[in-house]
């Protein structure tokens, strides 16, 4: 818990949340260079070719080792080797649908055409907000809506330029890492500007020739359970539970929740997990999953611990029908179950209520192969998801796909078994709360998300994400997400609105979503008055505005973006998992994996009493069919039936194992590689193994002469300590019971032996110069005993 922050420093520190992922240093030293690169292009003007210095951007980049390996059947857990050039994974530029739209042509954020500046982004959300009306949806729940934050926080992670402190922009417009939002009378907000920090990015090269910002995604792009497992080895196994196949969980109230940050030993976590105590202001400890945004609000931190129960359900079901399987293949088969699931959900229960018919009946046409996108599918399992460019699109992330922002109500809700609401709570007071989720239980919570009314896509933010996004406790307003969204947009230099319905609409399998050009929702010339020109309109202001699609949720411009990303996203499973996961649906998940499930919608995204309900206790939604993943090789028990990938070698305990040529990670983690011991009872630390002694005795402390030296777990020191007898006694050493030494507990001085006073039955007793109080008192505490 960050404590003592100011209003503005919490909100900030909300928002880098939001923003950062679980990286590991080398990504952190990728950005950094980029960052560089871009520098010495922009403003230093190098004089090398644009060629190569684009080169060397893209070769900064793919210094980043692997997360995984190519040769395994199962995919990577940094979306690598999916696709041609490693397309998507992890640190990787997002692409674009068309040119970027500097204002210098390069990087800097959108002006208007003519060059002159573009309404202040504060003043067209108030001007959206004053002009169009807030309606309630009709067709969907806000689980829709929750499920595509869930999705985008699996395939999108844009993170801020590194290096920037506290509250690093002043709004005098002249730090180069800010995008300032200028505010003029504001009703409700009292800073003297707003601003976002830019996005991390490469150096790129636009159709023409001219060297532009790129911005980075953090993520694997493909959707591939992110959000469960997160992108990095080091991160996939501090999430992993000692048995090497359950996800960890915490027990409380006798239901799973995801582990805490107290339970994860590792700085890291902390780091990135812990939010502020004027937002999370009731003291839980934060919880960790395979994304950094999991507490952003309650009802996701739910969808989070679902699909981490799902794992752990899964796995228990796998060891059941192949006892043969060893743990690494246990857990990535999983793996592969949970990731099946989430997009059977999405492309079966999600897209259709989004793009409806015109969106879907493009997406199954060139499923059905009569486009350029076609797919190839393998019987044998996971199958990269796109033979085409799978890149997330910079269009999607920071405009399309925003669209959900406004659909987000101001009251959140967790509901009974039977549906009835339980409690109702603010979400102007639960940004990165738990509380709601600790009180009430996942299970009510997602019984509430099921339960709740979405609003419809359109102007009118609630006051929540409009006003108050990430308010602190100690203040009466946040800051404005659909401003927010704008600046992002043109920091971005995304194209505008015309230029983006322009190529959907001459697009060739895109086009038949419009019917001539959109309409547009009421207040639209309003606003659109706001800018001197209509070709300067913001995208995500005209995508907002236009009238949804015949049973959609967003109009043919967000439908094209979204379609085409959502197309070069998909990936083939084998006939028989498939027939498994295809029984899958969000709501059978719940009464899988829910405490207290009951009756509810069959499609959870459906709004509540508009279609079909199930009823959780009939045997085939709460149960688990796993025979489709039955393997005849793997019923003898034996536990070794692999096929997992290899990955970087890490312990347990997040520990870095470099095993010796010719020996196995899996024997180092077992102490059995030359070179490799560590102590698993002390997080993995390294025990020096003293010549002629093995690891084990040397963990022992059970080392005989010459060899003996003892080994100080809580100090985490070797000492010599050779009792009387000739034999190295490390445990009566250590308690100066040795009949001929005694020593002060001053360990550091690594070889530390003291003679015992002729005639001294106890050292404590009879030693005055050698200072006990001074060894309780270190020891002591430390030891908490
Ligand atoms: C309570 C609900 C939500 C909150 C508080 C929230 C908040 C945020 C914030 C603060 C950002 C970063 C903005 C920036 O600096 O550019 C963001 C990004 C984003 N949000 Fe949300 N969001 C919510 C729900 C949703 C929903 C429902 C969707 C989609 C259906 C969504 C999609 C996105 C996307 C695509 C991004 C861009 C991610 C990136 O580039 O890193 N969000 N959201
Ligand atoms: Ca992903």
């Amino acid at each position: 818990m960050e404590r003592g922050l100011s209003p503005l420093q919490a909100i900030m520190h909300a928002h880098r949340r939001v923003r950062n992922g679980f990286t590991i240093a080398a990504m952190d030293d990728i950005s950094k260079e980029n960052e560089r690169i871009l520098h010495q292009v922009f403003n230093e003007r190098s004089t090398e070719p644009l060629d190569v210095m684009v080169e060397r951007a893209v070769n900064v980049t793919e210094s980043f080792e692997r997360q995984g390996n190519c040769d395994s059947s199962f995919p990577s857990l940094d979306g690598s080797c999916n696709a041609n050039g490693d397309a998507a994974r992890s640190m990787k530029a997002y692409t674009r649908l068309v040119s970027a739209n500097y204002c210098n042509g390069r990087d800097s954020p959108r002006c208007a055409a003519n060059g002159g500046a573009l309404p202040s982004e504060r003043a067209i959300s108030l001007a959206m907000r004053s002009n169009t009306q807030r309606t309630i949806s009709n067709d969907v729940s806000y689980a829709f809506t929750a499920w595509g934050q869930f999705i985008t926080h699996d395939i999108i992670q844009t993170p801020d330029v590194l290096g920037s402190g506290d509250v690093p922009c002043d709004c005098t417009g002249t730090a180069p890492q800010c995008k300032e939002i200028t505010l003029d009378n504001d009703p409700v907000i009292t800073f003297p500007c707003l601003f976002i920090i830019r996005s991390s990015s490469q150096l790129g090269q636009s159709g023409q020739g001219t060297p532009v910002r790129e911005q980075i995604n953090q993520l694997s792009g493909f959707l591939d359970g992110t959000t469960v497992y997160g992108f990095t080895s080091k991160h996939r196994n501090l999430l992993t539970d000692s048995d090497g196949m359950h996800l960890r969980m915490q027990s409380v109230k006798g239901n799973h929740f995801l582990p805490s940050v107290d339970m994860i030993n590792d700085n890291g976590i902390k780091d990135k997990f812990s939010t502020s105590s004027a937002l999370n202001d009731k003291g839980h400890a934060e919880l960790v999953a395979g994304d950094t945004r999991v507490l952003e609000n309650p009802l996701l931190s739910s969808l989070h611990t679902l699909f981490a129960r799902l794992h752990n359900n899964a796995v228990d079901q796998l060891r059941t029908i192949n006892p043969g399987w060893n743990k690494s293949r246990v857990f990535a088969e999983a793996r592969l179950f949970v990731i099946g699931v989430m997009k059977e959900i999405n492309y079966n229960e999600h897209m259709p209520l989004m793009v409806g018919n015109p969106g879907m009946a493009v997406m199954n046409s060139i499923g059905r192969g009569k486009s350029k996108n076609k797919k190839r599918a393998n019987p044998d399992g996971h199958v990269p998801p796109s033979q085409d460019n799978p890149s997330i699109r910079n269009e999607f992330a920071a405009a399309a796909y925003r669209f959900g922002h406004s659909m987000v109500p101001d009251d959140f809700k967790s509901a009974n078994t039977d549906m009835s609401q339980k409690r109702s709570a603010k979400l102007e007071n639960n940004f990165f709360d738990p509380d709601l989720l600790f009180r009430d239980g996942a299970g009510a919570c997602l019984r509430g998300m099921a339960s709740m009314e979405a609003a419809n896509v359109g102007g009118h933010y609630a006051d929540a994400t409009n006003h108050k996004l990430f308010k602190p406790n100690t203040l009466n307003h946040g800051v404005d997400l659909l401003a927010i969204n704008l600046a992002r947009g043109r920091e971005h230099g995304l194209g505008t609105y015309h230029e983006l319905r322009d190529w959907c609409m001459n697009h060739d399998d895109y086009g038949i979503m419009y019917n001539g050009l959109p309409s547009m929702q009421n207040g639209w010339n309003n606003v659109r008055n706001m800018y001197n020109n209509d070709g300067d309109v913001d995208l995500y202001v005209g995508l907002l505005m236009e009238q949804p699609m015949q049973n959609a949720e967003v109009g043919p411009t967000a439908g094209c973006i979204i379609v085409d990303q959502f197309l070069a996203l998909r990936g083939v499973f084998s006939s028989g998992q498939l027939n498994t996961i295809k029984g899958w649906t969000l709501s059978k998940a719940l009464c899988n994996a829910m405490e207290g499930m009951g009756s509810i919608q069959a499609n959870l995204f459906k709004k509540a009493g508009t279609g079909q309900n199930i009823n959780c206790n009939s045997r085939n939604m709460a149960g688990m069919d796993m025979t489709a993943w039955r393997d005849e090789s793997a019923q003898s028990g034996t536990g070794d039936v692999g096929g997992g990938e290899e990955e970087d070698c890490i312990d347990r305990f997040g520990n870095v194992l470099v095993p010796p040529e010719g020996c196995s990670c899996k024997n180092a983690k077992k102490n059995k590689c030359p070179g490799i011991c560590r102590d698993p009872k002390n997080n993995g630390a390294e025990v020096n193994i003293p010549e002629g002694c093995s690891c084990k005795a040397a963990i022992k402390n059970k080392c005989p002469p010459p060899a003996g030296f003892c080994f100080h777990k809580k100090l985490k020191v070797q000492f010599e300590a050779i009792c009387g007898d000739g034999k190295a006694n490390c445990k009566r050493a250590m308690k100066n019971s040795c009949s001929d030494i005694c020593h002060n507990g001053d360990f550091e001085n690594t070889l530390l032996t003291a003679s015992k006073p002729e005639g001294c039955k106890k050292c404590k007793k009879c030693i005055q110069d050698i200072d006990f109080s001074q060894r309780k008192k270190k020891s002591g505490k430390k030891n908490g005993k």
